[in-house]
């Protein structure tokens, strides 16, 4: 039943009840209408009370259901809604859990609304791709004005019981049973006038220059979320709200759903939804999964290495409220790292203090306690080593660690890329090893790339996707190679942008092409982030540069590929990026961040072309794009081929949350069946042909396949390969 009544004296309850959310699918609307219109009409109702079932109020739409065009054909929410507000009855929203989307559209037609103070409210459309299309833009600035419902409508933010109680959101804050209280007010207004209460017949309400206030948004919104169409719909319908009468409001929020519906958009952003929320469903070939195996519950860690990584991620667990010793190895550093998290928790607390919620860490370190003494980590459950990446050293902690921890206590390596058994196997416990790659800074960044290793049990892998989820972090569980899922595709990808440089472009030709196609930032500003010399360390140690290079090789070959050895002759001259104030980009200062094409970079790669005889030619925007593009693709076909990735969704995801990839796009996997694996395919063909020294646009064996099968649809390209090469 996906929707019960029963009766409590006067008043009639209706929950819906359609785990897990209780999301409005067709089957829940025509039932949740159905009882409506009886309790309406039953002579011994005289108030109603709306709520959901297992302490859920209601997520909205039923997001399984959008199938591309049809969505506007399954959904009738604004019909329910239409019913509620007119009803003669008193109509009050019990909610508990979420209100969201279609869910709070369902609350905001009701006459009153009583919230658990643990409760959410929010219209997140936006984050899927689409814009709340069942009154809601119209609701909503009716109710609470228009700055505060556009920021809430655009920004698709959660917003707490407390803080929606202030924005007069909701008309009673509880701390004990929603319900209960619903049922209470419900009796109370029984018979009293409910004109005011029906939303869509009171006046906007504004004191601003409302041409000037939705410019301003627009332009801000065209800047903040560049590319995405659904932040721009949302302004437009809003801005209805106040130009509109409520019904002609509602047809536009009709008429911009459907035309975001044809961009494409909505079903990327949908894709990335249901992919996110799988990557936690983990399987492993064995039928061991994320169903199956019990984590062990997490109560105290370790963290070892208070460098920049080390900070982040103590102050990640702190703010899960998980005990955590953070652990160095000279006063010194320990000093400069116990600063560093003090400073990053007082800035967690107060962006929680925005929302209204409190911590366990305002005022001091909350769960944290610092230390130089290893002996002080022998108890705790799981330890995070995250010192710098020297296999060496790592090492040397494991050996040292494993020795002094009890035996079943967890070891996890925060590395980008190094090998997990080689870790693993100087302890004497390699079961227990797995790597856990958080990404910069690690407090914020929501990407987790679980690494599991060959001797890694299972009991490993869900204990670790399971603090990652208590972390809040999107965790994907990958097998181990060198650098993994995320870095081994952007490699491919850093050096097409190299060979960009020799071929004729500059830097921000190369950053502003793949900028405008959506990334937060191109290659080239990124390793002006992260320091060149991160790089140039890297290929110092595998022979590509330096000492280590045999004499005589050419300058621009390495063991007969193609190398672009620029990025290393900046290195010598001493531009690390923007902590030197100067890399691919100059910067106003030491450390500054406002980048600006270095005129002596263009000298510089001029000469370059001059000394190797490179005749560079004119390069578009589009041959950026697919030259850098289709080899991180490619390479994300060699990753399912080599079973190190579970999925084309878990690639997708990565790209999502950890490297700046358009969510609207999908990810780089969707994006190749979107654009058509043929074109990808034939592309990379042909300029493999003309280039037989860069191995890395060479189709792959998967690529090739499925172009060969018809381009099948990306949850069966794994199906092409069966169990060849699980990593996993
Ligand atoms: C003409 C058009 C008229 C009206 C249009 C209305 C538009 C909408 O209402 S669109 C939907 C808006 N709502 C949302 O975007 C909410 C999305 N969900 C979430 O943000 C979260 O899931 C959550 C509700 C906050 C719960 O989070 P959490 O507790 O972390 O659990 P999850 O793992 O995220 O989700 C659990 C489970 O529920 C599924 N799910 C969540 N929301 C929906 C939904 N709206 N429709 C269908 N399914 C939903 C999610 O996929 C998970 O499913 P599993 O099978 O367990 O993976």
């Amino acid at each position: 039943m996906e929707v019960t009544r029963y009766q409590s004296h006067a008043v009639s309850v209706i929950e819906i009840n359609h785990p897990p959310v209780n999301a409005l699918s067709s089957l829940v609307c025509q039932a949740l209408f159905k009882e409506f219109v009886e309790a309406s009409k039953d002579p011994s109702v005289e108030a109603i009370v709306l709520c959901g079932a297992n302490g859920k109020f209601c997520a909205g739409a039923d997001i399984r259901e959008f199938k591309s065009t049809s969505l506007m054909k399954t959904i009738s929410i604004e019909d329910i809604n239409g019913n509620i507000e007119s009803c003669k009855k008193p109509v009050v929203a019990a909610i508990e859990g979420v209100a969201l989307g279609g869910g709070l559209e369902l609350a905001l037609s009701c006459h009153y609304r009583v919230a658990h103070i643990k409760a959410i409210v929010g219209l997140p459309e936006v984050l899927i791709g689409i814009l709340p299309a069942a009154g809601g833009t119209q609701r909503l600035p009716r109710l609470i004005g228009i700055p505060a419902a556009l920021d809430m409508i655009v920004r698709g933010r959660h917003v707490p019981a407390t803080e929606a109680f202030q924005l007069g959101i909701v008309d009673q804050v509880v701390q004990t049973n929603a319900i209960d209280a619903a049922v209470h007010l419900a009796r109370e207004i029984i018979g009293k006038p409910l004109d005011n209460r029906r939303l869509s017949t009171l006046p906007v309400q504004y004191n601003i220059n409302i041409e000037d206030f939705f410019d301003n948004a627009l332009k801000k919104a065209k800047i903040q979320f560049f590319g995405a169409q659904a932040p721009l719909a949302c302004i437009e319908a809003v801005k209805a709200s106040v130009e509109l009468p409520f019904y002609q409001g509602l047809k536009k929020e009709q008429e911009l759903i459907a035309s975001l519906v044809t961009t494409g958009q909505p079903q990327a952003q949908q894709y990335a939804f249901f992919s996110e929320r799988n990557a936690g469903k983990w399987t492993l070939p064995s039928g061991e999964g994320w169903d199956n195996v019990s984590p062990k519950i997490i109560k105290t860690t370790a963290v070892i290495g208070l460098g920049t990584m080390g900070r982040g991620i103590v102050t990640s667990l702190s703010k899960a409220n998980i005990s955590v010793i953070a652990l160095e190895q000279d006063e010194k550093q320990l000093n400069q790292g116990k600063k560093a998290v003090i400073s990053l928790l007082e800035k967690e607390a107060e962006k929680l203090n925005k929302q209204g919620k409190s911590s366990s860490f305002a005022n001091g370190l909350g769960p944290v306690h610092f230390t130089l003494d290893f002996g002080e980590i022998r108890n705790v459950d799981l330890v995070i080593e995250a010192v710098y990446e020297n296999m060496g050293l790592k090492k040397k902690i494991f050996q040292k660690i494993s020795k002094i921890l009890k035996p079943d206590a967890f070891l996890c390596t925060n590395t980008s890329g190094l090998d997990i058994d080689e870790i693993a196997s100087v302890t004497n416990r390699p079961q227990n090893v797995i790597g856990m790659h958080f990404f910069s800074p690690a407090n914020i960044m929501r990407l987790l790339e679980v690494v599991r290793g060959c001797y890694t049990s299972p009991i490993t892998i869900a204990t670790t996707m399971s603090l990652g989820k208590t972390l809040g972090k999107v965790a994907v569980l990958v097998g181990n190679c060198p650098l993994f899922v995320g870095n081994r595709m952007l490699l491919p990808y850093v050096e097409q942008a190299g060979y960009l440089l020799e071929d004729g472009c500059n830097p921000e030709d190369v950053d502003n092409a793949l900028e405008h196609f959506g990334f937060a930032m191109g290659p080239f500003c990124m390793m002006d982030l992260a320091g060149l010399d991160v790089g140039w360390r890297s290929r110092m140690e595998k022979g590509l540069t330096g000492d280590r290079v045999p004499t005589g090789t050419p300058a621009r070959q390495r063991q007969g590929n193609r190398y672009c050895p620029i990025a290393d002759m900046l290195c010598e001259l001493g531009r690390f990026g923007q902590k030197a104030g100067m890399g691919w980009y100059k910067y106003e200062k030491l450390g500054g961040r406002k980048a600006s094409p270095d005129p002596w970079i263009r000298d510089f790669l001029e000469k370059y072309r001059n000394t190797h005889q490179i005749k560079s030619h004119v390069i578009n925007s589009e041959e950026i794009i697919q030259r850098c593009l289709y080899v991180l693709i490619n390479a994300g076909f060699k990753i399912l081929e080599d079973g190190i990735a579970t999925s084309p969704e878990d690639i997708d995801v990565i790209y999502n949350n950890g490297y700046g990839w358009p969510k609207y796009r999908g990810g780089p996997m969707y994006y190749a069946a979107t654009t058509g694996l043929a074109k990808v395919y034939e592309t990379l063909d042909r300029n493999y042909k003309a280039n037989p020294d860069i191995p890395s646009m060479k189709p792959t064996f998967l690529l090739r396949k499925l172009v060969a099968v018809g381009e099948p649809p990306l949850k069966e390209w794994k199906t092409q390969l069966g169990n060849l090469n699980n990593k996993l």
